[in-house]
């Protein structure tokens, strides 16, 4: 654990490669996110919680340059967010909902068509290696919606694979995986942080805050509560949960 927290030291010592100030939304006479700030580091990963309707997914839709803030800044590297700058799409990967699946392309045709709209090199191989690692070799040439909800997330989780990506925005990734496929969500995401990736995800699942968050974030009706190391934030935002694991 003391290593641990060395990296974490570490890691706050680089240069944010997402910066958030002041990011506030409203929406109409409602305030969703009061304004917040948020530095992520190259291989840092925050994990934001808080109860339904905190404030988490306007949070990450404004971090992703998919929504516009009320009041501050978005920046990736210096730069304005914006989904449709191409310097942001070669670097940001947003794994979201079932919506982002067509329908009409088997899952390999889906991965195939993301990682060569991406111009990534040897798309096959890549496609190949998120099929294995998401457990999805065996449902390669299915449609989407033959897919369980659980193997369906996968899908979502492999697209993000075999595209770049230096950001991986990620909602509520753990939904309707089972604990086998939550605990290799956990190893990927550790793996993207050994790799470099900076990692920002919303998750109402304390143990995978535990296993791969350096840094949490609690939200409550859109006002940042706390912030800190999950050791000293999760036990406030999931009270009477044991929250377990070595990371
Ligand atoms: N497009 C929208 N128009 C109006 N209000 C919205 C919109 N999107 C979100 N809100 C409101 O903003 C608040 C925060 O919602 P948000 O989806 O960010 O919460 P959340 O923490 O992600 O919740 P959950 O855990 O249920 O996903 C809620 O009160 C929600 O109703």
């Amino acid at each position: 654990m003391a290593q641990a927290k060395k990296q974490s030291s570490r890691k706050a010592a680089r240069p944010p490669l997402l910066a958030l100030h002041q990011v506030s939304r409203r929406y109409g006479g409602r305030v969703a996110l009061q304004p917040v700030d948020l530095d992520l580091a190259a291989g840092e990963c925050v994990a934001l919680v808080g109860h339904n309707g905190s404030g988490k997914s306007t949070m990450l839709r404004l971090a992703a340059g998919r929504d516009t803030p009320t009041s501050g800044t978005v920046k990736l590297d210096g730069v304005p967010m914006d989904e449709n700058d191409p310097r942001v799409r070669a670097r940001l990967a947003v794994v979201g909902d079932v919506s982002a699946c067509y329908p009409d392309l088997t899952v390999r045709e889906h991965l195939a068509l993301v990682a060569v709209a991406h111009g990534v090199e040897e798309p096959l191989h890549w496609v190949d290696r998120a099929l294995a690692d998401r457990g999805l070799a065996e449902h390669a040439e299915a449609l989407p919606g033959s897919l369980s909800s659980g193997q369906l997330q996968s899908l979502l989780l492999a697209s993000a694979l075999v595209r770049p990506r230096d950001l991986l925005i990620l909602d509520e990734p753990e939904q309707r995986l089972d604990p086998g496929a939550r605990q290799r969500l956990a190893d990927l995401l550790k793996a993207e942080l050994a790799d470099g990736v900076a990692v920002l995800l919303a998750t109402h699942h304390p143990d995978l805050a535990m296993h791969v968050a350096d840094r949490v974030l609690l939200l409550e009706d859109g006002v940042l509560l706390a912030q800190g190391t999950p050791e000293a934030v999760l036990p406030t935002a999931f009270p009477g949960t044991a929250v377990g694991g070595a990371r």
